[in-house]
């Protein structure tokens, strides 16, 4: 893997960081496609669609978002995602994520997709990925923004299920970079999709998977030692783990961390205990995200400022985070430099 290079960062007023967060160029590892869903699209698709939800406003749909854990946001999540049917739906969900990264100085975004959460439902494979795939074109074209999609397998299903949604997807393999692990995490560690896994790292696919987010840091072993990733989603909780976090370090495995998810579904009690500055100071290629923005309230900027404000990082680990997005993306080694020479043109303006 290209390391890029190593650059130290004047320090800036504590007023002025959240304007160079903002205007720095970056890359988002870790978005859920179907968690960028505004209530307020949910309802226009809803009446669309005529499909039926059970709440009668914007106002009261985003009042059930006060979640516990990972699942009792999920539940509500899978709910959200039932108003999707036709590739329009999909195409609007996704432009209006493009559009809100491309706001937010996202120059490179790997986005993920549930294609089971819609083919269980009866949504054609092809409906997804059409929809999803003319807004990334869009994306380049339009807004700039260079826009792939990772598909994610649903870890609450069997493996069986999963080799199923590969076989429906791979008529569409040049339409998706990788292939992830999301959903339950408890009770479902990465060793349930070995084979899965090996088989798509036999035709070429890159390899991520959640695991550390409620997770023991076992599951982050598991999904390194036995499916083989090259990044970890979240991966927070292997700080427990000293010889973890070396491994980590050494083997320059991108943490894709998601800090307003965090706090939203209760990893963290509040920001300024998250360990973020603790993942960089280990030497780890940390990285910050949105997970699900719509759900947790906030996209890539509101995560930079509203951890940066909490927990007091500085110009040097916004560097360094923004450094860490292009290390960790799935472009090629020219391109994470070209990318790393429009940081230091940001910063340099900045300055
Ligand atoms: N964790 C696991 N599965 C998910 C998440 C998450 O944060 N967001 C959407 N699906
Ligand atoms: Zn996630």
């Amino acid at each position: 893997m290209t390391i890029p290079q190593q650059r130290t960062v004047r320090d800036i007023a504590a007023d002025r960081l959240p304007a160079l967060l903002r205007a720095m160029p970056k890359a988002e590892l870790h978005i859920h496609i179907e968690g960028s869903l505004e209530p307020e699209l949910i309802f226009a698709l809803a009446q669309r669609n005529g499909v039926a939800i059970p709440y009668a406003s914007v106002e009261d749909l985003r009042a059930a978002y006060a979640f516990t854990n990972l699942q009792t946001f999920l539940d509500i999540y899978y709910a959200g995602a039932s108003v999707l049917l036709k590739e329009q739906d999909f195409y609007d969900m996704a432009w209006a994520y493009l559009e809100r990264a491309a706001a937010d100085n996202v120059v490179r975004t790997e986005m993920f997709f549930d294609p089971q959460t819609h083919t269980e439902r009866g949504v054609a494979m092809q409906t997804v990925m059409d929809g999803l795939h003319r807004a990334c074109v869009d994306a380049k074209a339009r807004l700039g923004v260079d826009a792939e999609l990772i598909l994610c397998f649903l870890r609450h299903l069997s493996e069986e299920d999963a080799f199923a949604t590969l076989e429906q997807a791979l008529p569409f393999r040049d339409r998706f970079i990788g292939v992830g692990l999301d959903s339950s995490e408890l009770g479902h560690p990465p060793e349930k999709f070995a084979r899965v896994f090996a088989r798509c790292r036999e035709l070429g696919f890159h390899l991520v998977a959640h695991a550390g987010e409620e997770g023991p840091p076992a599951y982050v072993w598991s999904a390194l030692d036995v499916l083989k990733v090259e990044r970890i989603d979240h991966g927070v909780q292997s700080t427990k783990d000293a010889a973890l976090m070396k491994r980590l370090a050494q083997d320059r495995i991108p943490l894709t961390v998601c800090p307003l998810s965090n706090l939203k579904l209760c990893v963290f009690p509040d920001l300024g205990q998250h360990n973020l500055r603790a993942l960089l100071d280990g030497g780890l290629v940390a990285t910050v995200n949105s997970d699900d923005p719509a759900y947790f309230g906030g996209y890539m900027n509101q995560n930079f400022t509203e951890t940066f404000a909490a927990t007091g990082l500085t110009a040097q680990h916004a560097w360094q985070l923004a450094a860490n997005s292009f290390e960790g993306s799935f472009v090629d080694a020219a391109a994470k430099r070209a990318y790393v020479d429009r940081l230091n043109s940001a910063f340099d303006a900045f300055a």
